[in-house]
């Protein structure tokens, strides 16, 4: 990128293809006003509002990265970075210099031209939109451009979010449909920066493809610990004797507690949190139970704690610790019919979520007595209403939502939600993924090749298929050496659809919502898996992909069994196709593909050979699969460029060649 002087102006020229411009509004001062006497448009064939399709800006200094630029009487300032873009302004424009021509660009068109060109290394716009720790900002810096916007309204984040590749987010952000309908597919990724995912659409953000990670782990000590606060808080009256004595008050018989030690405690949700809870209860010498129908008995054995029934957990128990998820299941399973079955003075605490107690019910609890303490960090609306009974209520001890607020859990989550951020965004598989299947590192290094080789598969299966009939049914057959419980497939599997759904659709399919718009498009996706005695080393042997009732424009791809079928392996860390309809082929997938059908007889490598050296297409495989001599055979020929119609009219005129197809990698 460079400024160059011309006159008293510089004019932007772009050696690049792309150039990434960013615009930031800057008030008029006095300092700006003296530059900008310098600053003129060359011009205004604008036809939006508030910028012009090519401009000449000045600059102080030759060749700086900043200029002033004025148009439609505003100032401002212009940052050009070559493949970059940064600000920390919410009013940027981001502009596109093609062959030295600045163009505005629709921000829903931003990320296809991020992806389809390399060499713009464009910088994701992450929004953050609740408090992060700053060591969280400073990874996220490192790759994009964050902006901050902190209690934003609901429409003013569907505003911002079309001009967001990902959004973070903690508990108070609501992550709506309507928020992943705005982002009009350009938001990859939602980043929970904590445990609950319950304010995130799960299901709607699959049905955009949108990835959702959270932080699982960096928070677990931190609500644990606030747990055992409340816990002993409320055993003690802490928060209502603190009151009464800022209130000039010394009441030390109304504040007269109960002691925790020898008493029970049912947690209930044995998980991160609750295990730590248990952990730390036994310290104080409580006889701890639990319930967690999901839990494995000898992770509750290692801790001392006997997992029991919800019935019995909540009729035994003096203290009841919440930590299960917001989930259809638990909303407000402490109900009246629950809270009927409690011993009577049971002590109530809730640092999981508001929406699994129904707080109207809990204020009928402590009315009665039933319940003759509660102490609560969440709820059902947050923040609840400054009128709430249940806020209000006496024997109630509240918190707005701290469990998680530690200086040391939120430094961590937001590492920890920075970095499934990142990795979402440059297309790596999460640990963390909440809507999609996790993959552990080393088997998604060990599958790589083969993610490769399964997309590649269902893009030239999909080509071969003819007639308007419509894909109905497809399967995936792989032939491994291991036991099912050894190859996790869903990866694969999503890597056929999208091969076969996108060269189709203009729908960008991934292994989020890869299940989802097959089911959507009506296209059934089976898998059948057959062991072969080939080495356990190796995950896969060999995927073949069967389209099953339609024609195709390459009859010889149809199977003994009437389906498309074609067959690839993985050799020395390339994907090779091996087989086509009956045929046995060896060509590596890179590049495009030529099948010819031909009858076997010398020199026909050559013919073809020469044809596509006519037109300058470069062959970088070639191979010859036959039925049996002199019989039919299929030739495969690898090619980098696409040849021309010329050359693709001369192939199909040579009289051995009984049919042929050109397919694209
Ligand atoms: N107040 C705060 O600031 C914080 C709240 N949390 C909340 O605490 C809860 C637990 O978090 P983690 O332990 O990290 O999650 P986790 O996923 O490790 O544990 C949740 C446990 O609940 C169990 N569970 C699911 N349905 C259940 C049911 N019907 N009955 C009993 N148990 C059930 C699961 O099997 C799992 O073991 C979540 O709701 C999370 O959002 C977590 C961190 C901070
Ligand atoms: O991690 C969780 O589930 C929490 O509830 C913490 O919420 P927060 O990130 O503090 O809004």
């Amino acid at each position: 990128m460079n400024v160059s002087r011309d006159s008293k102006f510089y004019i932007i020229k772009s050696p690049s293809r792309f150039c990434w411009i960013e615009i930031k509004e800057k008030q008029k001062n006095k300092k700006t006003k003296t530059k900008n006497r310098e600053t003129s448009m060359a011009s205004s064939a604008c036809t939006k509002p508030s910028f012009p399709s090519t401009f000449i800006v000045s600059s102080s200094k030759p060749k700086s990265k900043l200029c002033n630029v004025s148009f439609n009487n505003k100032t401002s300032t212009i940052a050009i970075f070559r493949g970059l873009s940064h600000s920390n302004s919410p009013n940027f424009q981001r502009s596109l210099v093609v062959n030295n021509v600045l163009k505005t660009v629709d921000p829903a068109q931003t990320s296809v031209l991020s992806s389809s060109s390399e060499d713009v290394g464009v910088r994701a716009t992450i929004l953050v939109s609740e408090k992060l720790g700053d060591a969280g900002i400073q990874v996220l810096r490192r790759f994009g451009h964050v902006e901050c916007a902190y209690d934003l309204s609901q429409e003013e984040l569907c505003t911002k979010i079309s001009c967001c590749d990902a959004l973070i987010v903690r508990s108070g952000t609501k992550v709506t449909r309507e928020v992943f309908e705005a982002a009009k597919g350009r938001l990859k990724v939602v980043g929970r920066a904590g445990v609950g995912i319950d304010n995130v659409d799960l299901q709607a953000a699959t049905e955009f493809g949108c990835l959702v990670v959270n932080a699982p782990t960096a928070n677990t000590i931190a609500a644990a610990e606030h747990g055992i606060a409340l816990l002993a808080a409320m055993a003690r009256n802490v928060a209502q004797a603190d009151a009464s004595i800022k209130a000039g008050k010394w009441e030390r018989n109304k504040y007269v507690g109960v002691s925790m030690v020898g008493k029970t405690l049912a947690v209930m949700g044995f998980g991160k949190v609750g295990s730590e809870v248990a952990r730390r209860a036994k310290g104080l010498g409580m006889n701890v139970i639990a319930h967690d129908p999901y839990a494995p008995a000898d992770r509750a054995r290692a801790v001392g704690v006997d997992l029991v029934s919800f019935d019995e957990a909540i009729s035994t128990a003096d203290f009841i610790s919440l930590h299960m998820p917001l989930t259809p299941t638990t909303n407000k399973i402490f109900n009246d019919n629950t809270f009927a079955k409690m011993k009577k003075g049971v002590r109530i605490v809730n640092v999981a979520r508001g929406g699994v107690i129904d707080e109207d019910a809990l204020v009928r609890a402590l009315d009665s007595g039933m319940v003759a303490q509660a102490a609560l960090d969440v709820f059902t609306e947050e923040p609840p209403s400054k009128d709430s009974k249940l806020v209000q209520h006496q024997n109630v001890t509240v918190t707005p939502h701290l469990g998680a607020s530690t200086k040391e859990a939120q430094e961590g989550v937001a590492i920890e939600i920075a970095e499934a951020v990142l990795g979402a965004l440059k297309g790596e598989l999460s640990a963390t993924a909440v809507n999609a299947p996790m993959v552990a590192p080393e088997v998604l290094t060990e599958l790589s090749p083969y993610v490769v080789l399964a997309e590649k598969l269902g893009r030239l299966a999909v080509q071969l298929v003819c007639g308007g009939n419509g894909i109905k049914s497809v399967k995936v057959v792989y032939r491994s050496a291991r036991g099912p419980d050894d190859l996790d497939t869903r990866l694969l599997r999503a890597m056929v659809t999208k091969g076969i759904i996108e060269p189709i659709s203009n729908t960008i399919v991934n292994l989020v919502n890869a299940d989802f718009i097959a089911k959507q498009k009506g296209l059934r996706i089976s898998e059948e898996r057959v062991v072969v005695d080939s080495s356990p080393e190796l995950p896969v042997d060999s995927i073949q992909v069967q389209i099953s009732s339609v024609e195709s424009k390459f009859a010889s791809a149809v199977s003994e069994g009437g389906q498309i079928s074609i067959e690839g392996k993985v050799k020395f860390g390339v994907p090779h196709l091996t087989c086509v309809g009956s045929f046995d082929v060896d060509v590596s997938l890179e590049g495009n593909l030529i099948l010819c059908r031909q009858v076997d007889q010398p020199g026909m490598i050559g013919r073809v050979g020469n044809i596509l050296a006519e037109q300058n297409v470069n062959v970088n495989f070639m191979s010859v699969g036959r039925t049996s001599r002199g019989k039919k055979a299929i030739m495969a020929i690898g090619v980098d460029e696409e040849p021309n119609k010329d050359a693709l009219h001369n192939i199909g005129t040579v009289p051995a060649i009984e049919e042929f197809v050109f397919l694209k990698l």
